[in-house]
Order: structure tokens, then C-alpha cells, then sequence
């Protein structure tokens, strides 16, 4: 049979089970079932959980929607490296000429900049990291750390003259980046200052869009006039000349290869010998070098303004958080719609029942729908404090809070993201193991998130210090807490609560309580068990030992509580689903934490705590669909074809098929198949 028959035939069979199929279950009703079952306000849920900017999220979308020859999901076709790099670049210029979103914007209105950026993260993380390096880590770190002389560059990166990136990290150091070993060494001579990599170790790597696109970047090394060392600072680089694209003499530029997910980045690596840029080229808002050599900085303290230098950075920390609770989001609108149309057994002479329809199904998927409305909410109030205070972005006082915050939000965020996308993954049974859903590439896309911007391990440390100087300068110092997440420190008192009704579990007080009452109790325990570990270690050891066991749930509780208080803050009025939503959240605190709290005078039950999980859950089942449709993406953002909006999965799903590159094509090394 000629491969043109076997199409024919095939298709014909197609359409044979496709009619079959529609007998047995029609996958856009059982979607349009689901959909009908939901009572809840869109728009009011868009404004709500994405912010009054949220018409730049649909403006972006927009123009996803009408640019779909720019815009095609990679993982949709295939495509190799280089195609996903090339893909990633254009979809980034082209986002710069459409979307309008000006710097001068950003600067009177930062949340615009934070709600485009997390659409374009729906759309392509890849793409909106390459936007980022760009615009927020090279363009930003010239507002921030740069003076007037710096404006021509500042011009140029906005207009994308110049394509710039970050080079901070090295082979040998990402979180104690204080120990990084490139050199920037002054010569009064010549005024200029010496680039080099002076072992492997320091050979910068991991920089994105450095491998085929930038053609500046900003180097941080250590800094040495007269053999003295100064401290890390930043440097402006030229590494490519734009006007052929070679890369400039001293400098190797090389590609760091193929990675998990992210292909779409061209990370690279680079190293100096030698390279000479000009004294201007130092930049240098807090520490500046005169021409003859001598250091000045309006701060004094070398840890201080490095950690000056580095506040700029935060930003990027704090929109990842948000990107977590997105793409958590993301994921479940796959999951849920699929679940919503995928029928699998029911009884016998009856029609197959839809997979959501399981308990077990709605404790998978509408427990961490619950879960992601609530972070979302978090991570949205994060964003707009640091939208709002970023002037403050040098002052250390009153950045502390959201520091902490940002700290355990973008890996408690990131590694949630993770588990849902699994979770996900798994529902779409074996359909789930298929590039067209997406899932596989989202998980590898952002798991990244769990590392970059601070390793998740390394940062939540700094939360804990600051819970906990916050507790022990109220204790110890009789000072007020200035910030208003770890206020109730100042009030907290221990009483007793019963859970004994269904409503004690289900009323906010007492599960604000509970959080109040785990976050003091645990940094208590935790200071305790820091002054015993003291008594036969130093400082660094006692606590690395303390932090092992305890620094993640502490941080984890402090993070719980914040979530909790920012969704209180919305005060809803009359919206029992998203009240649903938030008792189901609520009993999730309770069942992670059961034997902290089964054994002692709350007396909680655990058994009640899951009958009413499962109560909830199936209650908010019906409106999961309309939330979904509410929140998601446009399907040419999503693009999965298991979480189409029309449902009408398994006829695209086996067009894309039937269209693929080699879906019939006979390998050319068939000879070799067959033993002779
Ligand atoms: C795709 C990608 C893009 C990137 N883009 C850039 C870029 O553009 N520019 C740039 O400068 N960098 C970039 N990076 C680097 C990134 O920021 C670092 O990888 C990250 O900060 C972590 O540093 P590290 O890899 O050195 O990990 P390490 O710091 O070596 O951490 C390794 C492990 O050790 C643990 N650990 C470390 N210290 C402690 C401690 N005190 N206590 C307990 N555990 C500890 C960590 O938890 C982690 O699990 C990128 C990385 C990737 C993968």
C-alpha cells in the first residue's frame, strides 16, 4: 500500500472513530456541561486576582493572538536549539514594537511593567527571561547602579541598539556571589580598568543571552586600586561590536549547551584577558573611582553596599513569585478541562463518567486550584508592595520586609508549580507524557525558578533571621515591629481553642490563630535549639544545624501566615465560592500541620479535617470550570491542546498529529532493521 492510501485509510478510520466517539461522549459538551454549571463574575475574578492594570495582560494576549506567525509555540512543532533561539528573539522584538510599554511608563506606573511581564510568561517563559535579562537585569542595573555619564547606554538598551545582558554568576560561585574571582583592576596610567578571569573557576557562566546575542553586559568583579581590594562592583562591558557582531579581542564568548528546559535562552559563558574599558565605565551610583585612583563611597560599610548594589536585583525575585502561581494556574486549566471531558468507567450500562467527577480526581486538582487562587493573591500583594515602594529600593529598613518576603514566596511558589504541573502531567494519563500539552515543557521551563535570583535553600536562611531578629528586638529590645506581617508578635498570647464544630474549622480567627500561634512558637523553639547548638559550636556552625531541620517549615509558616493575611485583606464581601476556596486552603494548613495539632489542647480532629476537604472540594468542582475560563489564557497562550477551551481535544489532537513532519514517513536507515 502506498503511504498516500495508508493516509487515506487512516483517515477514514479516524473518522469512523471519531463519529463512535461522539456517541459514546462529545468532548465539547462535556466541557460546556461543566461551564454551565458556574455562576461566578469573570471580570470581577480578572480585576481581582491580576490587578487594575490587567488590560495589559489582554493587550499582550492580543497581540500573541493576531502576530501567530511570530508567535507559534515551539513545543507545537519541531523545532531545534537554534530555531528556539532564533523563535525567542523575534517574539522579543517584536513585543518591544508592539506592546508600547515605555520606560518612562515603568517609572510612573511599575505595575504595568509587572503584568505584562507575567502574561508574557504565561505566553513563553523563555521569552519573557529574554525580555528580562535585557530590560530588567542590564537596563535596570544601569538606572540603578549608573549616573548620568551612563545615559547613552541607558538610551541605547531601551531602544535595542544595544542588546545587553548580567554577568555575575561564575563557574566556581551563583550564592556567595561575594566571593566571585573576576578582577577589575585600575590602572591610573591609562585610566582604565583591567577585566580578567584569573582562574577557571571564574569564568562567568550560565549568562543569558550572551552566547549569540548580547553585544554589552554588565561584569561584576572584585575591584583593586593599588593591589587594595575594594569589593565587588559593576562594570560596563562591550563584548561583541555591533556593527559586525564580533566578538571583541580578549574576550571568548562560548554557548554553556543544551539545558532541561529554557532552550529558547542562549546562555553562554564568558572570559577576559585583559580587557580594557574606561574608568566611566564603572558604575557608579554608590562607589566611585577618581582618576587618580582614589576609592570613594558614600557608604562605608563594604557588606552594606554590596548589599546596596545588589537591592536592585530584588525586583526580579519578587515578579517570580508571581510567575509560580501562574504557571500553577496554567497547569490546572490543562488539568481541569481535561479532567472535565475525559471520561474513564461508570457503571455498568450507564455512560462513562468524567474523571472530575472522582473524589480522589477533586482532591488532585481542586484542592491545588484552591491552593493557587490563595497564592495568587499573595504573590499579586507582593508585587504591588514593591511596585509601590521600589524608590525605597536602597533602604534597607524599609526593604526588609519585602526582602523576606520575596525570599521563601518565589521557591515556596516555584516548587508548588512544580508538584501541580506533575500532578497534571498524571491526570492526562499517557497523553499526559505528549509534548502537546505542554506540561513536560512548562515543568522544565520554570523549575528554574527554584534556583535563579537565589537558590530557594540559601535565601529562605534570610527570612528566618529576619522573623527572627524582628521577635528578638521586640523581646530582648522592647522595640515595636515595624513590619506589619510579624506586628502580632508584639500582641501574641497562647489560649485555648476548641475545634469541636464543623465551623471551628472553617472560621478564619482560628486558623489565623494557629498561624500565629505556629510561627512564634517555632522561631522560640528555634532560638532555643541556636543557644544549645552554641554551647559546643561557633556561630556559622550552631546555625547551619539549627536552620537543617527547622529553617524551612519556619520560613514555610512565616510564608503561610502572609498569604493568609493578604487574602483577608481583599475583604470579600458575598463571594462564597472564593470563600470555598479559602476554607479549602485553610484545611490544607491543617492537614499538612495534623500532628502538631492532633496532639495538643487544640484537639483537632483528622478526620474531620478530610471529610470537610473532600465536602469543599466537590462543592467548588462545579465552578472550577468558570474560574478557569476566568483566569487562563487564550488557548494561543496556553497553547496545550488538551486545555482548548472548545474542548474539542481529541480532534485537534490527532490533526496535529496527522500533520507532523514525519508522522508517516519511512526512516531512511530501514535496511538496517531487518536481520538478514
Ligand atoms: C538557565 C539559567 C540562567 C541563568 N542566568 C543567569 C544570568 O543571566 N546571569 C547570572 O549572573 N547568573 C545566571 N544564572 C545563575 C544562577 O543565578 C545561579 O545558578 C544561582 O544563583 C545558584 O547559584 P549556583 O548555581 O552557584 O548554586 P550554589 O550556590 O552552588 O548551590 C548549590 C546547592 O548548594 C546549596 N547551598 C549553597 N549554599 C548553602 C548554604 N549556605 N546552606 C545550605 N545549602 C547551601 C544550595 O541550596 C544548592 O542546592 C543562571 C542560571 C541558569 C541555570
Amino acid at each position: 500500500m502506498s503511504s498516500e492510501q495508508r493516509v487515506k485509510l487512516l483517515h477514514q478510520q479516524f473518522e469512523a472513530y471519531k463519529e463512535m466517539n461522539e456517541q459514546v461522549s462529545n468532548p465539547v459538551e462535556s466541557l460546556q456541561y461543566y461551564r454551565q454549571l458556574s455562576t461566578i463574575d469573570k471580570q470581577k475574578y480578572i480585576e481581582l486576582f491580576y490587578g487594575r492594570n490587567w488590560k495589559y495582560r489582554q493587550n499582550l494576549f492580543d497581540i500573541v493572538k493576531s502576530n501567530q506567525h511570530v508567535f507559534k509555540h515551539h513545543h507545537l512543532e519541531e523545532y531545534t536549539r537554534e530555531e528556539q533561539r532564533y523563535h525567542s528573539f523575534q517574539a522579543m522584538r517584536h513585543f518591544h514594537q508592539k506592546l508600547g510599554v515605555t520606560y518612562d511608563m515603568f517609572l510612573s506606573d511599575p505595575n504595568i511593567v509587572t503584568t505584562t511581564s507575567v502574561a508574557m510568561y504565561s505566553y513563553d517563559p523563555a521569552v519573557c527571561v529574554k525580555f528580562g535579562v535585557h530590560f530588567s537585569l542590564y537596563t535596570k542595573t544601569i538606572l540603578n547602579l549608573g549616573t548620568d555619564k551612563h545615559k547613552q547606554y541607558f538610551e541605547n538598551a531601551q531602544t535595542l541598539i544595544d542588546i545587553g545582558s548580567f554577568s555575575l554568576t561564575e563557574l566556581g560561585h551563583g550564592s556567595n556571589v561575594r566571593q566571585i574571582q573576576t578582577t577589575a583592576i585600575y590602572d591610573k596610567e591609562t585610566q582604565t580598568f583591567i577585566i580578567n578571569t584569573p582562574t577557571d573557576l571564574a569564568t562567568k557562566f550560565w549568562i543569558g543571552a550572551t552566547a549569540n546575542l548580547a553585544n554589552m553586559t554588565v561584569v561584576f568583579a572584585q575591584l583593586y586600586i593599588d593591589g587594595k581590594q575594594y569589593g565587588v562592583h559593576a562594570f560596563l562591558v562591550e563584548i561583541r561590536d555591533k556593527t559586525n557582531h564580533n566578538v571583541k579581542s580578549g574576550i571568548t564568548v562560548g554557548d554553556c549547551g543544551p539545558k532541561n528546559g529554557l532552550n529558547g535562552i542562549d546562555n553562554g559563558f564568558l572570559i577576559f584577558r585583559n580587557v580594557r574599558v574606561p574608568l566611566a565605565n564603572m558604575l557608579d551610583k554608590f562607589a566611585t573611582v577618581t582618576p587618580s585612583g582614589e576609592f570613594k563611597s558614600s557608604i562605608e560599610d563594604p557588606d552594606k553596599r554590596f548589599a546596596v548594589q545588589l537591592a536592585s536585583l530584588s525586583g526580579g525575585r519578587i515578579i517570580l513569585s508571581y510567575y509560580g502561581a501562574i504557571t500553577s494556574l496554567n497547569a490546572l486549566t490543562i488539568g481541569i478541562r481535561y479532567a472535565a471531558i475525559r471520561k474513564q468507567f461508570g457503571l455498568p450500562g450507564e455512560k462513562e463518567q468524567s474523571i472530575l467527577e472522582y473524589p480522589l480526581t477533586q482532591l488532585r486538582l481542586i484542592v491545588p486550584l484552591a491552593s493557587t487562587l490563595v497564592y495568587t493573591i499573595a504573590a499579586k500583594a507582593i508585587n504591588n508592595l514593591w511596585d509601590t515602594t521600589q524608590n525605597n529600593v536602597f533602604n534597607p529598613n524599609k526593604m526588609a520586609e519585602i526582602h523576606a518576603l520575596s525570599s521563601v514566596l518565589k521557591g515556596k511558589f516555584a516548587t508548588f508549580a512544580n508538584k501541580v504541573i506533575l500532578e497534571c502531567r498524571q491526570i492526562l494519563g499517557g497523553h499526559g507524557y505528549h509534548s502537546f500539552n505542554r506540561l513536560g515543557v512548562m515543568l522544565h521551563d520554570q523549575d528554574i525558578n527554584n534556583t535563579w535570583e537565589g537558590d530557594s535553600n540559601v535565601l529562605i536562611q534570610q527570612t528566618l533571621k529576619f522573623c527572627m531578629d524582628q521577635k528578638n528586638r521586640f523581646i530582648n529590645d522592647q522595640k515595636p515591629i515595624q513590619y506589619a506581617s510579624l506586628k502580632f508578635l508584639e500582641t501574641f498570647q497562647i489560649k485555648l481553642i476548641k475545634f469541636q464544630k464543623d465551623e471551628d474549622y472553617l472560621c478564619p480567627n482560628n486558623i489565623k490563630y494557629l498561624l500565629e500561634y505556629k510561627l512564634d512558637k517555632q522561631l522560640s523553639d528555634f532560638m532555643q535549639d541556636l543557644t544549645n547548638n552554641l554551647n559546643n559550636n561557633d556561630m556559622l556552625k550552631s546555625w547551619n544545624l539549627s536552620f537543617a531541620f527547622k529553617g524551612q517549615q519556619i520560613s514555610n509558616s512565616y510564608a503561610d501566615l502572609y498569604c493568609f493575611q493578604q487574602w483577608q485583606e481583599l475583604n470579600l464581601k458575598n463571594d462564597s465560592v472564593l470563600d470555598t476556596a479559602f476554607q479549602i486552603w485553610c484545611l490544607t494548613l491543617l492537614d499538612n500541620e495534623i500532628e502538631l495539632y492532633k496532639y495538643n489542647e487544640f484537639n483537632i480532629s483528622e478526620a474531620t479535617v478530610k471529610r470537610l476537604l473532600m465536602k469543599l472540594s466537590n462543592q467548588l468542582k462545579d465552578e472550577a470550570i468558570g474560574i478557569i475560563d476566568a483566569l487562563a489564557p487564550p488557548d494561543e497562550i496556553l497553547g496545550s491542546i488538551f486545555g482548548s477551551s472548545d474542548g474539542d481535544i481529541y480532534n485537534k489532537f490527532m490533526q496535529k498529529i496527522y500533520s507532523g513532519k514525519n508522522t508517516f514517513q519511512k526512516v531512511t536507515w530501514w535496511e538496517q532493521i531487518h536481520n538478514k
